[in-house]
């Protein structure tokens, strides 16, 4: 052989060699269980597979997380759970109150379904009341019934039987949970459509096995009808969201209450609800005299002119600072008050360029953020809190008290008072509170008012809603007046959110830095080599702004929660980029299957049931039913991490099914098999993520 020839045999040789040698080490260290980074460089399969193996953990670990979660609300409340009792708030002059808050009033069966969609979980719920309640007429049990957590033992599963026998016990009737099951058993119809078969356990538990052919029809009632969400007869529903303070800047929790009130307002938009959108802003008070007085100083112009305050947190710190050292100002400033309150036309023209700035700068965090609101301001409410002092001493007598000068009210059951009307004869935010709660009621006639505000205002409000009923303007079995409390948002060092040198942190800066982040993702997984550069801004904003808001929502609402870009940026967790991606990828699949929609249609439109017959295709399809039963519990829990935890498992699922079943099945030489059914799977889930992003507030990108 001549030498060259050699030499490449050789080279050959050698590399065939270093790989025996790292499979070797390979091996080894695969028993050992340490796996380097450099032996696995080697084996580009096995990198492969651990990176999926570490994304399926990370995956794995939040669902369990969740499911912790849930299961302990479920046992600390039922299906509801109350605001966190948080410390009193004090802020400026508006009087928040303190103390011992009265009982929040029992959550009841508001909210009536019509039609349950596609839910299985609230005809089961009628089925088994309906039984129970025959089989024991005397005894009120709460249903328990629910998802098992073991395929072997059905789908759902009624425990109600057990705390039914303990009942009967207490009575000296002596029945095992066993017989208990039987007898709720023959209550039920003998053959329900959607159930395959119903065993009782000698312990109790009833288990409910769902028929697949039903599934089946239903999923392909899905693909041929579309999403229908449950029906529920229609309620006039009021959202006081978002409601930031004019000259103050809008802060997180500003922009908690921004995210959340938007969401619950696209939910109950979407059963078909009658919404208001209210934004509750702080444009009312005597700090508004300083503002005032501040403003003829530094912007003489300012009635021809819109003065050029960038900065309105800055502005309104140099206004307090000349009215705490300044007496010539600060009673300047009292007398922009009194002007203001007499609708002095000048007056009015300056606090209206106020407050217009303060908007124009709020009105570029919610276009971006896609939210919707109408400004009805504490302002709105000055004659009405004038009448609202009125109607109490007439009509409720002896309810308004004196103290040293104020005029304050103690609603039953509360310990701290409301104060109605101040020493100097002014009203607080208790009074603009209580006229809005009077004007929403029997103004607006909502049948029920929803107030998304920090934890910290708890107090405040439920003192509020206590006068209400004591004035007797709502009865709690007709009306829901609640406050949807939220907890603090915490920098990731655990404390309060702030910039570095503690400054309140601007939205605008904070959504700007989430667009130059999104857009580093984008670039950091190559998307500017693959898409337009309009896709690219599309994909960047709907990541952006989607992160903010899914990192919000994703979280128990009462708690507080930690904002980390890093993490609501990471894609393989349950964040909205993950699902942003899991979208994009369904949509794709349809898009490049070389299928036209139309004969998709048509193969569904003559498929009554689709042959879903593979384990992950059932899997799927069983979720996918879920959706009417996520909806209804979010519409009466307003906790929409229930929803992200949803649809966080639904792309799970959906992944699962794709790495199992070939949609389009390519063999060598031969002709690709298309799964038609497979490719109406995958629309019918890329339209059930699609309502769960319309309903969380999310930009769906067809491309990512
Ligand atoms: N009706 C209400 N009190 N709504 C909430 C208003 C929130 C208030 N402007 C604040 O920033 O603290």
């Amino acid at each position: 052989m001549a030498n060259k020839e050699l030499q490449e045999a050789y080279k050959d040789f050698s590399v065939d060699l270093d790989k025996v040698d790292a499979l070797g080490r390979l091996l080894e260290a695969m028993e050992k269980g340490d796996l380097t980074e450099e032996l696995l460089e080697k084996c580009p399969e096995i990198l492969e597979a651990k990176k999926k193996n570490d994304k399926l953990k990370y995956r794995k670990e939040i669902l369990e997380k969740s499911v912790a979660r849930q299961t302990a609300e479920n046992a600390k409340n039922g299906k509801t759970q109350q605001p966190a009792e948080k410390k009193k708030k004090q802020e400026g002059d508006k009087g928040k109150t303190g103390g011992a808050a009265p009982k929040q009033a029992k959550k009841y069966d508001y909210v009536q379904v019509e039609d349950y969609g596609s839910s299985i979980l609230g005809r089961l719920q009628d089925l088994f009341k309906t039984a129970i309640s025959q089989a024991y007429p005397r005894f009120d049990v709460p249903l328990l019934l629910a998802e098992t957590p073991n395929p072997q033992f059905g789908d759902y599963q009624c425990n109600s039987a057990m705390p039914i026998a303990a009942k009967l016990k207490s009575t000296g009737v002596n029945k095992k949970p066993g017989d208990v099951g039987q007898e709720i058993f023959a209550k039920l119809p003998k053959s329900i459509e959607f159930i395959d078969k119903i065993t009782v356990m000698p312990a109790g538990f009833i288990n409910i096995f769902l028929n697949q052919e039903y599934i089946k029809k239903q999923i392909s009632n899905l693909a041929a009808n579309g999403i229908q969400l449950p029906k529920i007869a229609k309620r006039r529903v009021l959202v006081d969201f978002s409601s930031p303070n004019i000259a103050k800047e809008m802060h997180v929790g500003h922009l908690r209450s921004t995210i959340i009130g938007d969401s619950i307002c696209r939910l109950l938009e979407a059963v078909g609800f009658d919404v208001l959108r209210i934004n509750h802003i702080g444009d009312w008070g005597t700090q508004f005299g300083m503002l005032i007085a501040h403003l003829y100083d530094r912007f003489p112009d300012f009635e021809t002119k819109m003065p050029d305050i960038s900065d309105l947190q800055a502005f309104y710190k140099e206004s307090k600072k000349r009215f705490d050292e300044d007496e010539v100002f600060k009673k300047r400033a009292y007398e922009c008050v009194v002007k203001l309150q007499s609708h002095e036309k000048d007056i009015v023209k300056a606090w209206t360029t106020i407050c217009d700035v303060s908007k124009k700068y709020n009105q570029i965090v919610y276009n971006q953020l896609d939210i919707k609101i109408k400004d009805v301001g504490e302002s709105f409410y000055q004659d009405k809190m004038i009448d609202l002092v009125k109607w109490i001493k007439e009509n409720k007598p002896g309810q308004l008290q004196e103290d040293e000068g104020r005029q304050i009210m103690f609603p039953s059951e509360c310990e701290v008072p409301l104060t109605v009307v101040k020493s100097d004869g002014g009203f607080t935010y208790d009074t603009s509170d209580l006229a809005a709660l009077k004007y929403r009621i029997f103004e607006e006639k909502c049948d029920w008012a929803i107030y998304v505000v920090d934890a910290g205002q708890s107090l405040h409000l439920e003192t509020v809603f206590a006068a209400g009923r004591d004035f007797g303007w709502y009865d709690e079995s007709v009306k829901r007046i609640e406050h949807v409390a939220f907890g603090l948002v915490l920098g990731e060092d655990r404390k309060k959110f702030k910039t570095r040198s503690g400054e309140t942190v601007r939205l605008l800066d904070l959504l700007s830095e989430g667009v130059k982040r999104a857009s580093e993702k984008l670039k950091e997984k190559g998307r500017d080599q693959v898409m337009t550069e309009e896709e690219l801004n599309e994909a960047r904003d709907a990541v952006a702004f989607g992160c903010v808001k899914y990192a919000d929502l994703s979280h128990t609402r009462t708690q507080d929660y930690v904002f980390s870009f890093d993490r609501m940026l990471d894609d393989r967790g349950n964040t909205a980029v993950y699902l942003l991606y899991a979208y994009a990828r369904i949509r794709s699949i349809v898009r490049t299957s070389g299928i036209q929609q139309e004969q998709i249609a048509e193969y569904i439109r003559n498929t009554p049931i689709l042959p879903l017959n593979h384990q992950a295709e059932m899997k799927l399809s069983k979720h996918l039913l879920k959706l009417a039963d996520c909806v209804l519990q979010v519409v009466d829990s307003l906790m929409l991490h229930q929803m992200c935890d949803y649809v966080y498992q639904l792309a799970t699922l959906f992944h699962d099914f794709y790495n199992e079943c070939y949609v389009i099945e390519k063999k060598e030489g031969e002709a690709p098999i298309v799964h038609f059914h497979r490719l109406a799977l995958c629309e019918v889930t890329a339209n059930v993520i699609s309502t769960c992003f319309k309903i969380l507030g999310i930009r769906e990108v067809p491309k990512m």
